[in-house]
């Protein structure tokens, strides 16, 4: 085991297993200053309340997983008031994601926040009508406008109230990337003009923002109550490092930041209260990814080495539908990528119609007995960290080769879910492209939202170009409301093949 796992493997172990205890500051990205006070400001105070940790403290604890298990029950169940700067872990989820709120106190000062708030309380409020879960309408309990990038949630297309940012937004915004280094181009904002106005449970998870968004919240005027708690769906992947429910109580002028998986494990709250309140306007900063329709369109810039990860779109309480294109494997590979092309004429293409395609069988062979296409195949395997792609009796490789601009491969769908092997409803495909980078250039790897498909989200298709070398994985919810395809190329003429290898965890055919 290398030292780098050691150590991590050590971190993953104190996070699951103990109490916290005071250790060197860490900060969970951005640029929050915070003072990292919890429950009276000092270390030793954190320790006796356990279940609030700060920023510099480790989770250390050795016992048995009964214990581990019955310690993180206790911690789940202490519902805890975030009401001191710092920056606050609250759980682990998938791939290690911490969900995370930071706290920043009077961010704005009491003389800034009297002239915003009058200067807001002129936005072209409205109350407006929402859906509720049975697609029924209702009057929202409070008002609302929205400013930036147009975007679709639970069926109600949200269009800029106005194309012009008023100057007080454009101000706050303006702060906000000073002290973020996030340049946030939509901003929700909310009208509570009483008690009685709420907003229920919800995440800001709509998949144009993508999976893992920075939200920063702003408050002004009366002193409202943000509550947060786990989903219960994703209880078995969720690690909780606090207690929930959480009470923030948000004050005028105050920033909190909602970052990491918080909107994908958490959901948050605005709910009424009993007694009399004078109303609070929240604005919450968000950067909106894509437009209503857009076409999804990846290519490689010079010399780009860039993975990058795409919410294609979701469905209430399901798996996003998403999609990772890798261009770094080459970079450690690059050997390995010359010895796979070699070794493409080598195989028994045979015609399947429309395409040439080849099979490859990972399970008979050892691995140090692999052709470099399997190995090339695992080391995909390996940086796109999926297991059930250890060469095994779940991965199935396929090579599809097309050497004329009429081959092509007609549009496939990616469930799996349906009597494979492999009895899962989660997409996982790999595409690895090879052969001649200008055949390539032609051929992009489409991708296109099944008709009729309920999934929210504002991508209706995409193009992924990609280089020899380069890959695509299809993931999570794609296959319940994406298909893809390679489609023909510009000129029925023959040209150097463009090949794809196709990394499935199924044993069906490709062709
Ligand atoms: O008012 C707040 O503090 C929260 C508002 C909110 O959650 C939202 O606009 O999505
Ligand atoms: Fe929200």
């Amino acid at each position: 085991m290398s030292a780098e796992k050691a150590k991590a493997d050590r971190r993953r172990q104190a996070r699951v297993q103990g109490a916290w205890n005071s250790g060197p500051a860490r900060r969970s990205g951005g640029g929050v200053k915070q003072t990292n006070k919890v429950d009276g400001g000092d270390a030793s105070s954190a320790q006796q309340k356990p279940q609030v940790p700060a920023a510099n403290q480790e989770f250390v604890f050795d016992g048995s997983v009964s214990e581990v298990l019955a310690r993180e029950a206790e911690l789940a169940s202490k519902p805890v008031t975030v009401d001191k700067d710092g920056d606050y872990e609250l759980s682990i989820g998938r791939n290690d994601v911490k969900a995370v709120v930071q706290m920043r106190q009077k961010f704005l000062s009491d003389a800034e926040n009297r002239r915003l708030l009058a200067e807001l309380n002129r936005l072209p409020w409205q109350q407006r009508m929402g859906l509720d879960q049975g697609g029924q309408p209702y009057q929202e309990p409070r008002e609302t406008c929205w400013f930036g990038r147009p975007y679709t949630y639970s069926h109600v297309k949200w269009e800029a109230t106005d194309d012009s940012w008023p100057q007080v937004l454009l101000e706050l915004k303006n702060r906000l990337a000073d002290e973020l280094g996030v340049e946030f181009n939509s901003v929700m904002c909310n009208r509570y003009r009483d008690g009685k106005d709420k907003i229920g449970w919800h995440a800001d998870d709509e998949p144009s923002l993508g999976r893992h968004p920075v939200i920063a919240s702003l408050s002004f005027g009366e002193t409202r109550r943000f509550m947060l708690r786990r989903r219960d769906c994703r209880v078995q992947t969720l690690r909780p490092l606090i207690g929930d429910p959480i009470t923030v109580p948000l004050q005028s002028g105050d920033l909190l930041v909602m970052r990491g998986s918080l909107q994908e494990d958490w959901l948050h709250s605005v709910p009424p209260e009993y007694h009399d309140k004078e109303s609070r306007i929240n604005l919450t900063f968000r950067v909106i990814e894509h437009s209503p329709n857009e076409q999804l369109c990846l290519r490689p810039g010079p010399e780009d080495n860039e993975n990058k990860q795409v919410t294609l779109s979701a469905r209430p309480g399901q798996m996003q539908a998403q999609l990772c294109c890798y261009r770094s494997l080459i970079v450690s590979n690059s050997g390995l990528v010359a010895e796979a092309s070699a070794a493409l004429d080598r195989l028994s293409w045979r015609s399947a119609g429309s395409c040439d395609v080849a099979q490859l069988d990972l399970a008979a062979s050892q691995p140090q007995e692999l052709s470099p296409l399997a190995r090339l195949a695992v080391a995909l395997a390996t940086l796109t960290g999926n297991a059930r792609l250890k060469v095994g009796a779940y991965a199935r490789l396929a090579a599809v080769r097309l050497d004329h601009g009429s081959k092509h491969l007609p549009w496939r769908e990616a469930n799996f879910g349906d009597g494979g092997p492999c009895q899962t409803a989660e997409t996982f495909v790999a595409v690895l492209a090879l052969g001649d980078a200008k055949a390539l250039a032609q051929r992009p790897l489409e991708i296109e939202k099944r008709l009729n498909s309920p999934a929210q989200g504002n991508l209706k298709s995409g193009q992924i170009f990609l280089r020899p070398g380069d890959a695509v994985t299809l993931l999570h919810g794609f296959g319940a409301d994406w298909r893809y395809q390679l489609g023909r190329a510009g000129r029925a003429e023959p040209h150097e093949p463009a090949v794809f290898l196709f990394l499935t965890p199924d044993q069906r055919d490709i062709g």
